[in-house]
């Protein structure tokens, strides 16, 4: 069993307001007293029992901080210390200020393809470093991809949440029903052995959205989507190429992050290929 930091959190770090809460629990903002430096902090109620229906496993908040552990990249949130107490545990993140990507692209008037390309190849980058680590996210969503600083020219994408993520060992089958509806893979639908590809099907608007989950549920697992002229007559064709191949059904033919990194919408071969 892992054991973290018994001090009390607040003997380190002054506890401020809270920035978001969720399935993952609470973060608030927390100053560390030793530096005046701000953080994120992740508060974790563990259950307090086995028949205990509240609270979280302490075992899967272990797996979380071991995989966060491992991963140090510019795209991905950074974890700098742990902290548990009879019933909490309390995760101490990089503090990411500027909001979620989503938020940021609705408040543009309209985001051009080169922006996009920008932020898709931070967001490739970390991707393809935590599959090169054998780590799938396997919650990759809007909302789960933040900007370090919105008002910085180049803002730095930074992926959170790997309450989800999974490390896997070689030879294993590893099946999950989580994730949110509008962005699962069709395989994790079908309870099919998994593997990072189902971290590929991440988009901005879900192209399966249907009126209900279990509709849209069912428009994954036919691969039902259409590039709707209302969004994506602006859209080139090299873009609706790229994006074509991150939804294949067949997750040992859909394209993987690495090869999105080198696929001429995000890597063009010459001047002239931009915005075919
Ligand atoms: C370690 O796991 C997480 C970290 C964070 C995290 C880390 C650093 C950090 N700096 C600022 C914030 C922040 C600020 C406002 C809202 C939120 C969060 O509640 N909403 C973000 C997306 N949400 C759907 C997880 C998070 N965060 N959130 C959020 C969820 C997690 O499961």
């Amino acid at each position: 069993m892992a054991v973290f930091k018994l001090d009390n959190v607040e003997d380190l770090y002054a506890i401020g307001n809270v920035l978001g809460s969720g399935h993952f629990g609470q973060v608030r903002e927390v100053r560390e007293r030793a530096t005046g430096v701000l953080w994120a902090g992740k508060f974790l109620k563990l259950k307090k029992g086995a028949g205990s229906r509240l609270g979280l496993e302490r075992k899967s908040v272990e797996k979380e901080v071991e995989i966060l552990q491992s991963l140090q990249h510019q795209n991905i949130m950074a974890l700098k210390d742990v902290f548990e107490s009879r019933a909490e545990l309390v995760l101490i993140i990089e503090l990411i200020k500027g909001g979620e990507l989503f938020d940021f692209i609705a408040e543009k008037e309209n985001l051009t393809e080169t922006e996009a390309i920008e932020f898709m190849k931070q967001i490739l980058e970390g991707v393809s470093y935590m599959h090169q680590k054998y780590v799938a996210h396997f919650d990759l969503k809007p909302e789960n991809i933040m900007l370090s600083d919105k008002h910085a020219p180049n803002p730095d994408i930074k992926i959170i949440d790997f309450g989800m993520a999974h490390r896997f060992i070689q030879g294993e089958e590893y099946k999950s029903l989580g994730g949110t509806p509008q962005y699962i893979a069709p395989e994790i639908i079908n309870y099919e052995p998994l593997s990072t590809a189902a971290d590929m099907c991440l988009s901005g608007l879900s192209p399966f959205q249907g009126e209900t989950d279990e509709e849209t549920l069912r428009n994954i697992v036919a691969m039902n989507y259409e590039f709707e002229p209302h969004y994506f007559s602006q859209t080139s064709n090299m873009a609706k190429d790229f994006i074509q191949k991150l939804l294949v059904k067949d997750q040992s033919e859909r394209i993987t992050a690495e090869e999105c990194l080198v696929h001429p919408w995000i890597k063009p071969l010459n001047r002239t290929q931009i915005a075919k």
